[in-house]
């Protein structure tokens, strides 16, 4: 018999069980009927050596042959009784036990760094949360079950092989030499193309997903036969490995049909002779040959079920890859509650702020300072690839500071749940995304849950009234359905300015103390964009901002200005005060998106220096 599993296999696969222990006992249960099951399909084999070496060869008795007859019927229908009873209990749980494991592989995902993302493709984590866990699934209550049974049985019959006849049954177990030689080779094999395969699936999965966003762009610029080519090559790659799986598996089951029939020739031929030489009784050579048959099909499934196991196992391995990635930004062990909002508005400190992406060793932000007084609206501005969103996310503690602290109303953020600050903290991005649900509930995703909860019907759409008003997103009225359209990927497609007013009504909805933007008003014309900025103040007018400007139109509504510019802070105040006294403040407003020589960002990935600034304009820090 092949080894089941090594041992690494086994202890991935034991630390299911945190997962599996509801469906232990049921599995236990099922598993012990299908045991009772093969066992009595072994025992028929005696009880037929009984009736043959007893009333059919010496007494001849008919009472003794009906008697045995319906001993034999009875253990047929009781072993068709348990194995109905092992589908009945174990069917179910199996089903509970993959969900609670999707579930928990989702909630990790939310609770892992946005830099995990940067690794691990979506593709990649779908497959991982859908295709991998059905395999592990399947396994745990199916394979394993049949893995135990069938190796049980297996054994079981061997012994009652020797019993019978210890010539007989050694020359049938010298088969099991090559079986487990070529059962060694075939883990070997079988595991690597067994991973290969799911990263494979993964990554084409990664494809399709990249391509079904990047439609339009396909589209436009005619690379769709590049990109079907790219997904047919990457297919042709996963089909070969699935080809590889196949022969391997063939050559395993080849092996455990062919070997045990050889030795079951070569000892048929032997036990005739023995038979006749009146060295083992014909009842014990009618016997040997119903277990043999008992025995053929736990033998033949082995390599099925060892290749179920191998799959398995790659699966559980990309799960707990997962599972086992620390969330990087867990709340601490004793969390510090918020202060209650003061009355004039939240203060938000940076102090002495470092950052440097997990990627890399070089910090985009080198000690800025900044501080942002109660309800004052401040905007960032700096040339591209400054840094700007990094030390916007940093607020609501999307990525952690690797230096310095960030403080709300004087609490550093990683002394608070994250459920408290991201109550506290709303965030809209340039890019906005909206989920598949109406407009009301993509606006309301905004509202900390257990405001919502204690919300009236009506205060929840006066709450979204406001904030679509607030963000002028009017449009929606006239929607087929009004706030109840379905927008996102399942319904109506919205104009990229419509969208950015809609996550911002969504930043807005859940009135937070700190509102963090990171150019959310960049596809409005300025005059909606002036209307916008007004309505913020008169709405949110305790409300502290944070928004990234790079139209002066957008700083010229800020109280202040705050200019970031390799990596720090190199001045703070009014716009047009800056815009007479800091010379880079002057060329990021006039040359944005200029960059000329491309300074600020390839210079800054590539050589991995800071951003640079132009060399005909002056340098320093202007407070
Ligand atoms: N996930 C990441 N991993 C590694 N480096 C990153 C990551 N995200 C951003 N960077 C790098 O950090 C630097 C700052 O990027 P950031 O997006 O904060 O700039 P920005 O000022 O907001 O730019 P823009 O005005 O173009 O939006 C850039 O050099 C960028 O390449």
């Amino acid at each position: 018999m092949p080894p089941a599993t090594d041992v690494s296999t086994t202890r991935a696969l034991l630390r299911l069980v945190r997962w599996a222990r509801p469906a232990v006992p049921r599995v236990l249960l099922g598993g012990s009927a299908t045991l009772v099951a093969s066992l009595i399909a072994l025992a028929v084999p005696q009880v037929m050596r009984g009736l043959v070496n007893g009333p059919l060869l010496t007494e001849g008795s008919r009472t003794a042959v009906v008697q045995g007859a319906l001993l034999v019927l009875l253990l047929g229908v009781l072993e068709a009784v348990l194995v109905w009873c092992r589908r009945a209990l174990i069917a179910t749980p199996g089903t509970g036990v993959e969900r609670t494991m999707r579930t928990d592989l989702f909630r990790h995902l939310l609770d892992l760094p946005v830099a995990l993302h940067d690794r691990w493709s979506g593709g990649q984590l779908l497959q991982r949360s859908m295709g991998d866990l059905h395999t592990v699934r399947r396994w745990m209550v199916f394979g394993l079950v049949q893995l135990v049974v069938s190796s049980t049985t297996v054994l079981v019959g061997a012994v009652l092989m020797l019993v019978t006849s210890p010539l007989l049954g050694l020359v049938y177990l010298l088969g099991a030499v090559p079986v487990i030689l070529l059962g060694f080779r075939f883990r070997q094999d079988y595991r690597v193309v067994a991973r290969r395969a799911r990263d494979q699936a993964g990554d084409l999965a990664t494809s399709v997903e990249e391509s079904v966003h990047g439609i339009r762009v396909l589209k436009a610029f005619g690379r769709g036969d590049d990109a079907l080519e790219d997904f047919a090559r990457q297919a042709d790659e996963l089909r070969d490995t699935e080809l590889d799986k196949a022969r391997a598996q063939s050559r395993m089951s080849f092996a455990l049909t062919w070997i045990p029939e050889t030795t079951l020739a070569v000892a048929l031929g032997l036990g005739v002779w023995l038979a006749a030489t009146d060295r083992v009784s014909v009842g014990g050579l009618v016997a040997f040959f119903a277990t043999a048959a008992v025995m053929t099909r736990p033998v033949e499934s082995l390599g099925h079920l060892l290749a179920m196991t191998l799959d398995a196992r790659a699966g559980t391995d990309r799960f707990l890859e997962v599972m086992d990635t620390a969330p990087a930004l867990a709340d601490p062990e004793r969390p510090v509650a918020l202060p209650p909002a003061p009355a004039g508005g939240t203060r938000v400190e940076l102090r002495d702020v470092r950052f440097a992406h997990g990627t890399t060793t070089r910090e985009v932000l080198r000690g800025v300072d900044l501080v942002l007084e109660p309800g004052e609206t401040m905007a960032l501005v700096g040339l591209t690839g400054s840094g700007k969103t990094t030390l916007l996310q940093l607020v609501p503690r999307l990525y952690d500071v690797t230096g310095g602290a960030v403080l709300v109303d004087g609490v550093d953020v990683r002394d608070v749940t994250r459920h408290d600050l991201r109550g506290a903290v709303a965030v809209a991005f340039e890019d906005p995304i909206l989920f598949s649900a109406s407009v009301r509930d993509n606006v309301l995703m905004g509202v900390p849950a257990e405001r919502l909860a204690a919300m009236s019907p009506e205060e929840s759409d006066e709450a979204v009234r406001v904030a679509l008003d607030v963000a002028r997103a009017g449009f929606v009225h006239r929607l087929p359905h009004g706030v109840d359209t379905v927008i996102g990927e399942e319904g109506l497609s919205l104009s990229g300015g419509q969208r950015q007013r809609v996550a911002l009504a969504r930043a807005i909805a859940g009135r937070p103390r700190v509102l963090v933007l990171d150019d959310p008003l960049s596809a409005l014309d300025v005059a909606t964009e002036a209307e916008v900025t007004d309505g913020l103040r008169r709405v949110l007018r305790d409300t502290t901002t944070l928004v990234v400007a790079h139209r002066t139109s957008t700083v010229a509504l800020a109280d202040r200005v705050a200019v970031l510019e390799d990596g720090r802070i190199t001045g703070v105040g009014r716009h047009t005060d800056l815009l007479a006294t800091h010379p880079h403040y002057r060329y990021v407003l006039t040359a944005e998106g200029d960059d000329p020589a491309g300074e600020g960002d390839e210079a800054a990935t590539e050589v991995g220096g800071p951003a640079a600034v132009p060399r005909d304009v002056p340098q320093g820090v202007h407070r």
